[in-house]
């Protein structure tokens, strides 16, 4: 009896151990020889990669070199700073050129239309590849921005309706408010005698406040911390995308993997604290909803479908809280602080938003229905958008094999948008690509959707960019009545990636506040 239990469980591990080995070899070689094969066939190829890491150390190699110094004024043709490899390689290898992330080939798109079809009728079969999952996976979670098939189409429609109509229309008063307290901080520390000021920082905090009252209902000093540990999560899973991650790495008792785990740990306990107060109020019937923001729909919605599965849904919970409190203010706030640089720096377009907020507003606050009309600032913004897009990379795995016009993307290859080289492509924007002129957003011709692609674009699309669009109207509005604003010459021109493109040092300016 003891022979034949022994030789199953023997024969189970030998069945395993084959499968597994098949599967790490099927990963690791088979399924990247098959791709690289059909992308030559097709005449798409790329630098050679090395074994297990890629062009990994490439990559690296080029950025840390285009990086290593300030750029040498102020000006806004970075995409050889900031993606050097795409410069390099499609020059080498001509626009579509695969590249290797460890073992993940991906190939590199800049054909608009092909972007196109690709956002519009493949957002179902295509989506975020294990890697970038395992990149974001302490930071973010499996929350909306991760998520890929069903679960995607399930969490987006859930979150969908705290974006929408009159309930985004109800988040301006608390805009407005919050921006008033930013206003008048600045105004104390004006009058205290400081004149120059690092609005990167005050966006940061404004943003954040700005996401926690609307989405959470939680004021930016009692979120602080959670914005702080995930900023130092976002460094760190920054910093794993540049290194090779393998199955089962994470495990590893590195102290990289040890920090990583009892941040994690912080933001989660944290987030707990949050929901369970908020659950609290329900339970001892201080309250009769979990609320109308975003935390209020997903706690319903945890109610409705699963009574008693609780330990899961409280875990993509927490999951989808840190997606919003990581994707609804970091990315605004580089919108807003971008933006502040360019008109700093540009004082006819400066004045020309001013006069503009001001024949709009009347003195009077900013109200929702008033800003359509600010059409110059419109430009601007997008001006803004162009030049400094937050995401500069748009990444999507093809989950199935797939046609782009004549070309036969394979299953298991990502295809990466190089959104700020097509936001800078003179063949596209024409010969002053790169310079500041909102004036080019004054017609219709510039296409959305095709070559101008800040909030991507198709059913994956950035769920937020309504929200993000008003609240930058109404602190960028309220800012200029406020004061006027020149760059500092402390100022250094240095835009960097990590995640999002962003100023190293920040952004000083003078603010001086207008006698209106
Ligand atoms: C200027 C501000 C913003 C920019 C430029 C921006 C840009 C983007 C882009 C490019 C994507 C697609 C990413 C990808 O698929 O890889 C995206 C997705 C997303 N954004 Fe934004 N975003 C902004 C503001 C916001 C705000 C304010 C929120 C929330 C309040 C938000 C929440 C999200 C979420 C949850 C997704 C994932 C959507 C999905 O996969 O269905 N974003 N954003």
């Amino acid at each position: 009896m003891a022979m034949v239990v022994l030789t199953a469980v023997l024969v189970l591990f030998v069945t395993l151990f084959f499968r597994v080995a098949y599967d790490t070899f099927s990963c690791y070689w088979l399924t990247p020889r098959r791709i690289k094969k059909v992308m030559e066939e097709q005449g798409v190829r790329g630098p050679k990669p090395r074994p297990l890491t890629g062009n990994i150390m490439e990559v690296s190699k080029f950025i840390s070199q285009s990086t290593a110094k300030d750029m040498d004024h102020i000006h806004h043709d970075t995409v050889g700073r900031l993606l050097p490899h795409y410069v390099a390689w499609s020059k080498q290898f001509g626009k579509r050129f695969v590249y290797w992330h460890g073992i993940e080939p991906r190939m590199c798109l800049t054909d608009t239309e092909m972007i196109k079809e690709l956002l519009t009728k493949y957002s179902t079969v295509s989506g975020k590849s294990w890697l970038q999952q395992q990149g974001s996976k302490n930071f973010i979670g499996r929350g909306l921005l991760m998520a890929n098939g069903d679960d995607w189409y399930h969490q987006r429609h859930i979150v969908a309706p705290a974006f929408m109509g009159d309930r985004l229309k109800s988040y301006a008063g608390h805009m407005v408010e919050c921006t008033k307290r930013m206003l008048q901080s600045l105004q104390n520390a004006v009058e205290s005698g400081q004149t120059e000021f690092e609005i990167g920082d005050c966006m940061i905090r404004l943003a954040a406040d700005i996401i926690s009252r609307t989405e959470f209902d939680y004021g930016y000093e009692k979120g602080k911390k959670i914005f702080h540990l995930l900023t130092v999560l976002q460094g760190l899973s920054a910093q794993a995308s540049r290194h090779l991650c393998f199955p089962g790495s994470r495990f590893f008792p590195s102290k990289y993997n040890r920090e990583i785990k009892s941040l994690k740990m912080e933001v989660d306990r944290l987030l707990m604290e949050m929901i369970q107060s908020r659950k609290d109020c329900v339970e001892v019937g201080r309250s009769s909803s979990y609320g109308n923001d975003l935390l209020g729909i997903l706690l319903d919605e945890m109610q409705k479908k699963r009574g008693n599965g609780f330990g899961l849904n409280l875990q993509l919970i927490m999951d989808e809280c840190k997606t919003f409190f990581f994707a609804g203010h970091e990315t605004t706030a580089l919108l807003l602080t971008w933006t502040v640089m360019l008109l700093a720096s540009n004082p006819t377009w400066q004045e020309k938003v001013r006069d503009e907020v001001k024949q709009v507003f009347n003195g009077a606050t900013p109200s929702v229905d008033l800003l359509s009309k600010l059409t110059t600032l419109n430009m601007v913004i997008n001006e803004s958008l162009r030049l400094y897009p937050p995401a500069t990379l748009l990444p999507r795995m093809a989950f199935e094999d797939i046609k782009l016009s004549d070309l036969l993307i394979p299953k298991g290859l990502s295809i990466w948008i190089p959104v700020l080289a097509i936001h800078h492509s003179e063949e596209l924007w024409g010969k002053d690509a790169n310079e500041f002129n909102p004036e080019r957003f004054s017609t219709r011709k510039f296409a959305p959707g095709r070559h101008f692609i800040p909030f991507a674009a198709g059913a994956r699309n950035c769920i937020g960019q309504s929200f993000a669009m008003m609240e930058a109207k109404i602190i960028l509005s309220m800012l200029i009545s406020k004061f006027s604003f020149t760059i500092s010459e402390s100022y250094r021109h240095a835009p960097i990636v990590v995640l999002t493109i962003k100023p190293k040092y920040g952004v000083q300016v003078y603010l001086k506040p207008l006698n209106n």
